[in-house]
């Protein structure tokens, strides 16, 4: 077994808030291995950035154990931060400061020599694709240059492990989307392992490589996106009939048709009726044949993939959106200094 870059046992954060009590992280257990992408999704106050925090010894834990970058989080926070890379909700570079200078000031805060600093300063101004405006003052660039500019600033170090607490919050569609292209272009790169935080659902779906659903300060699912649908829902067949009786007159011979255990699953309501199976497209012209031998029609057929809020809703019975996640633009959240 390869050595992990996060192994957490247990962890616990409980805040004092007032009179109450808030446990933001409630027993996570974590394993990362080296150069996995990885997505923390969950709504607002899951626990997502509290989590960041403590594995990157922000916030000390209540309870629980971690090993971050090879060190113990607790016993030896100061060699877990020289070796990560953390970038939080809110941009920390200078408004007045040149990119280019604001880059190298970072390095040399890490302890790079000026000309260190220099070259590594350029290498991620290209692998960032801010050579462009490497000159400019940091107040002139866009929403989507800043968060690349934040990204290289966390790099500076060349840190095993990078952690973003929500890089894309605020962006459109097209520089979020251009955005994790860097991301995954970084990690092929300098072989980084990244760790984020998104509540944005179809971002995860698209360019995380593994997503851990977070909700009330536990993970509730850990898996590839395809992996988290193809376990929770899978695909389905939807069959539209043109009357409930017609529906009720195709179930008998369309039980053959699911996987075995999911009888009950079988899924009707009014007109329609929902067969989970796999490969749906493929499996679709046998079910319609089958029911045509046996003389009904469904008027309409289509086939269902799932998406990553199909999954979260099959965990928790709520809707990600109801949960107020991939609607809000605006970043979430007061960052305190810990
Ligand atoms: N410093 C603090 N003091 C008290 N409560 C806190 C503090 N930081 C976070 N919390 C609470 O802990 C819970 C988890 O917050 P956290 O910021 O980790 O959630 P999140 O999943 O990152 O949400 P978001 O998407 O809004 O950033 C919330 O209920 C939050 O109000």
């Amino acid at each position: 077994m390869s050595m992990k870059v996060i192994e957490a046992e247990r962890l616990t954060k409980t805040f004092a808030s007032g009179s109450k009590e808030v446990q933001a992280v409630r027993g996570l257990d974590v394993r990362v291995d080296p150069g996995e992408l990885v997505a923390f999704l969950g709504p607002n106050g899951a626990g997502k950035s509290t989590s960041l925090r403590l594995l990157a010894t922000l916030l000390e834990p209540s309870g629980g154990a971690a090993h971050v970058a090879g060190h113990d989080i607790r016993t030896d926070p100061a060699a877990v931060r020289g070796r990560i890379g953390y970038v939080g909700q809110l941009n920390s570079a200078g408004h007045n400061q040149r990119v280019r200078d604001e880059i190298i000031m970072q390095g040399r805060f890490y302890g790079l020599a000026k000309d260190a600093a220099g070259r590594r300063a350029d290498s991620l101004l290209e692998s960032l694709e801010l050579g462009g405006v490497a000159t400019q003052v940091v107040s002139s660039l866009s929403g989507g240059q800043r968060r690349r500019l934040d990204i290289a600033m966390g790099l500076v170090h060349a840190p095993s492990l990078l952690f973003l607490d929500e890089p894309s919050t605020g962006l459109d569609p097209q520089s979020r989307a251009n955005l994790w292209r860097h991301i995954h272009r970084l990690r092929d790169e300098y072989d980084t392992t990244v760790f984020m935080t998104t509540h944005y659902l179809d971002e995860a779906d698209a360019f995380a490589e593994r997503v851990m659903v977070m909700d009330h300060g536990r993970v509730i699912a850990d898996d590839t996106p395809s992996g988290l649908k193809a376990d929770l829902i899978g695909e389905r067949v939807v069959l539209e009939f043109d009357s409930h009786a017609e529906a009720e007159l195709a179930l008998p011979h369309l039980r053959d048709h699911v996987p075995a255990g999911a009888l009950q699953d079988l899924d009707r309501r009014g007109n329609t009726v929902e067969l989970p199976v796999h490969s749906a497209s493929r499996r679709l012209p046998e079910i319609v044949l089958v029911l045509a031998q046996a003389g009904v029609t469904a008027h309409s057929t289509e086939t269902k993939r799932p998406t990553l809020d199909d999954v979260f809703f099959a965990l928790t019975g709520r809707t990600l959106r109801e949960a107020g996640v991939a609607t809000t633009t605006e970043p979430s959240g007061e960052e305190e200094a810990a």
